[in-house]
Order: C-alpha cells, then sequence, then structure tokens
C-alpha cells in the first residue's frame, strides 16, 4: 500500500467522527485533501466546515460545502486535521503547509481534535521534522536570534507568506523533550505569532493507517 492509500484509507476511517448536522472542522494539507473528498460524499448529513486554511476553503467550496466563518460558529464538535509528527502522547508538529495558526485556531474551538496520519508521521520525540513558527515580518531577524538562543537552528522559508500576511521560520535540530513548556516559550518570543507544537491543546483521538490497516489511539 502506497502513501496516499494509506491517506484515504485514515480520511475514511475520519468520517466516523462527523456527527450529522454539524459543522465541521477542517485542518489542511494532503491527507485533508483526502478528507474533504469523503465529505463531499456525505455533504448532505453536514451543515458545513470552518476551515483553517485558503486552500482548504477553496476545495470544500468546489465541492459544494458550505464554509462558515469561525466568528459566526459557536459550537464545533469536532477538528480534523493531519500532522507532520505526532507521538504516542498525541502531542504534534504542524504548519509543513504553513497553516499552523489558523489550525491551532480553529482546533482550540474545536470539542474533539481527531488527527488522521500515516504511519510515517508516528516519532517517539519531536524535532525531526523542522519546526515551523510563523512570525510578523519585520521581527524575524530578532526571532531567529532568540531562536538559535532556545538551542535551534532558524530557516526562513523563502517564498511563502501565509493566509494571514506573515512569514515561517523552520527550526532545524531541535530535540523537543519537553513539548508544552517550548511550545510556551516559543510563544512568548515578541513577533511570534504561534509555533507549530501542538501540545498545550494537541490531539484527543490519533487514527493512523498502517499496512494493516487504521490504529485508533485515545
Ligand atoms: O500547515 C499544514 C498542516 O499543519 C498539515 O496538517 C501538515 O503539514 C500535514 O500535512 P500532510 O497531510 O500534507 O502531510
Amino acid at each position: 500500500m502506497d502513501q496516499n492509500a494509506k491517506k484515504q484509507a485514515v480520511a475514511k476511517a475520519a468520517i466516523d467522527y462527523v456527527e450529522s448536522d454539524s459543522i465541521v472542522g477542517v485542518g489542511t494539507g494532503s491527507t485533508v485533501n483526502f478528507f474533504i473528498e469523503e465529505l463531499g460524499k456525505i455533504k448532505h448529513k453536514i451543515e458545513g466546515a470552518v476551515s483553517s486554511s485558503e486552500a482548504s476553503t477553496e476545495r470544500l467550496k468546489a465541492l459544494g460545502i458550505e464554509v462558515f466563518e469561525l466568528n459566526e460558529v459557536s459550537n464545533l464538535s469536532v477538528y480534523i486535521d493531519g500532522a507532520d509528527e505526532v507521538t504516542e502522547h498525541k502531542h504534534m508538529i504542524k504548519g509543513g503547509g504553513a497553516a499552523l495558526t489558523r489550525e491551532k485556531i480553529v482546533a482550540g474551538a474545536a470539542t474533539t481534535f481527531v488527527c488522521i496520519v500515516d504511519e510515517s508521521k508516528r516519532v517517539p520525540v519531536l524535532g525531526s521534522f523542522p519546526l515551523p513558527v510563523e512570525v510578523i515580518p519585520m521581527a524575524r531577524s530578532f526571532v531567529a536570534r532568540e531562536l538559535v538562543k532556545l538551542g535551534g537552528d532558524p530557516e526562513y522559508r523563502q517564498g511563502v507568506v501565509t493566509d494571514n500576511g506573515n512569514v515561517i521560520l523552520d527550526v532545524h535540530n531541535l530535540e523537543i523533550l519537553n513539548p508544552r513548556e517550548l511550545e510556551q516559550k516559543i510563544n512568548n518570543i515578541p513577533g511570534v505569532v504561534t509555533n507549530g507544537i501542538f501540545a498545550l491543546r494537541g490531539a484527543d483521538i490519533v487514527l493512523s493507517a498502517t499496512e494493516s490497516g487504521v490504529e485508533t489511539f485515545k
């Protein structure tokens, strides 16, 4: 089974967590793109979606799924999104597609976060995947120096502007042994919008596609 087949399998499995007549929180990325396809097949059963990126919004709308602003919605039962890395504690690194800030906001507004990955994303410790940090453009060099003080090796993601008009620093060589602490520390640097550690609000359920089927971690 290739990686795309695994992404498709886990996307199908995530449909079980979508409640009838609800508004679904939708993440961003190649795994979620398969989920959006699956959601299109049951669109008559849901009220619509809240999206975490312009890219996902476009895909949802193209399938005829109504997209609501988060400000219009008081109750989001589930948020479904991929990850770049996920641990057994359901802590994640996200933001490989630069959508981390809106993802963290929509995830924070949802009762249940279901993380959908293929098994290649599962790691014992976060940090092999360079940690994305969204930064206000004028603060880029200052934030980079502060990240070096924390032991990282930040690299400016050339040519990328986030949906919020900001830039991304990818921080290499971090071994993230205490993700909750580091998430807070990086978020406290002036000029940082958010960072891609999702540990203070991790996933509630991880669905992981393997050769032999989709495993569920709660
Ligand atoms: O900014 C992008 C998101 O955090 C994605 O959820 C993450 O990068 C995983 O994407 P993919 O499913 O394409 O590996």
